[in-house]
């Protein structure tokens, strides 16, 4: 491997007026435009987390098939997917609004209709941090381009989250690499963002600009920040949305939380963020329609899907 160094910034006890913001937000920007994500430190969570979060996505995990094919949706990302052909390892749910109690709760519910208080109150130990990382790092962004404040406030206005807990199995002895061991075949992420945590087994793999796929070493209670195609659109392509695999190497399951935005409505790319070095090159897009175009097979799960759904003279 070349001298790749993968980012990581400390996003520790950020106060808005200390020295080391405005610098930061640069250094977040600059992150997300160079390798489209990095792994952010954040010991305000310490505690925070519930140390039980991985035995509920354990208990999760292991409901009867039935119960956990309850989870539909009529949204690609939504729901329910497992026994995968493609990655036999992966299993995932999606939970829509996690950060509405009542729709954590009736997700809860639809899983087990007898309850589990444990389960609500450990997931939203992640959930609020995961948000809190996500609104810190979206502010950093839209702060280090100068875009006047209406921005960011429209842009929170129109964030919606989605919640996926993820189990990848370890793959079986002598797997062949990329075909027995894939639990996420290569792709891009359809919304603006997603923080990932897992648990101490890494397996994620992100594509440079150039081309090299890289292990990605996560420290242990550390988040990865991974910017999707809809921040790709919206920035005028200044930030790049990665392409992405998890392949399974140790012999230990592996569990992530992935806490992805999408944006409700038209999302427009602002003016500020064109000029002549940035011709424009997206139209306004509706991030679900997006996820639909890619969800019917419009285009390949391999790529991008900004170019081809909003992108400017797109081939
Ligand atoms: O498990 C991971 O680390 C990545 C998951 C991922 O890429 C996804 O769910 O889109
Ligand atoms: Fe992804």
């Amino acid at each position: 491997m070349s001298d790749y160094k993968i980012p990581k910034i400390n996003l520790t006890k950020l106060a808005k007026h200390s020295n080391s913001w405005v610098p930061l937000c640069n250094e977040v920007r600059h992150a997300l435009e160079e390798h489209g994500y990095f792994i952010a430190l954040y010991e305000d969570a310490n505690n925070k987390i519930s140390k039980e979060i991985f035995d509920v996505m354990e208990e999760l995990f292991d409901l009867p098939i039935e119960t956990k094919r309850k989870n539909t949706s009529d949204i690609y990302f939504y729901r329910y997917k497992g026994q995968l052909l493609t990655a036999p390892l992966h299993e995932s749910f999606g939970i829509p609004h996690p950060t509405d109690a009542e729709a954590l709760q009736s997700f809860t519910t639809l899983m087990w209709p007898q309850g589990n208080q444990r389960f609500c109150e450990t997931m939203t130990s992640y959930i609020k941090v995961g948000a809190e990382i996500e609104q810190l790092v979206d502010k950093m962004v839209f702060e280090s381009y100068g875009l006047p404040k209406k921005h960011y406030e429209s842009h929170v206005a129109a964030t919606t989250y989605l919640l996926r807990p993820t189990k990848y199995r370890a793959a079986p002895a002598g797997a062949e690499d990329g075909i027995g061991n894939v639990g996420s075949n290569i792709h891009t992420d359809k919304g603006f963002s997603a923080v990932l945590f897992q648990n101490q087994i890494n397996a994620l793999q992100i594509e440079t600009k150039s081309g090299e796929w890289i292990p990605i070493d996560v420290p242990p209670s550390a988040f990865v920040f991974v910017a999707g195609d809809a921040y790709e659109a919206w920035s005028n392509g200044r930030i790049y949305s990665p392409r992405h695999q998890v392949l399974m190497k140790e012999d230990k399951e592996r569990y992530t939380l992935a806490l992805f935005t999408f944006n409700k409505g038209i999302t427009d790319i602002p003016e500020e963020l064109v000029d002549e070095t940035h011709p424009i090159q997206y139209k306004p897009f509706d991030n679900f329609d997006l996820v639909m175009y890619y969800s019917t097979g419009a285009s390949p799960m391999a790529y991008g899907t900004a170019k081809p759904y909003c992108g400017i003279n797109a081939q």
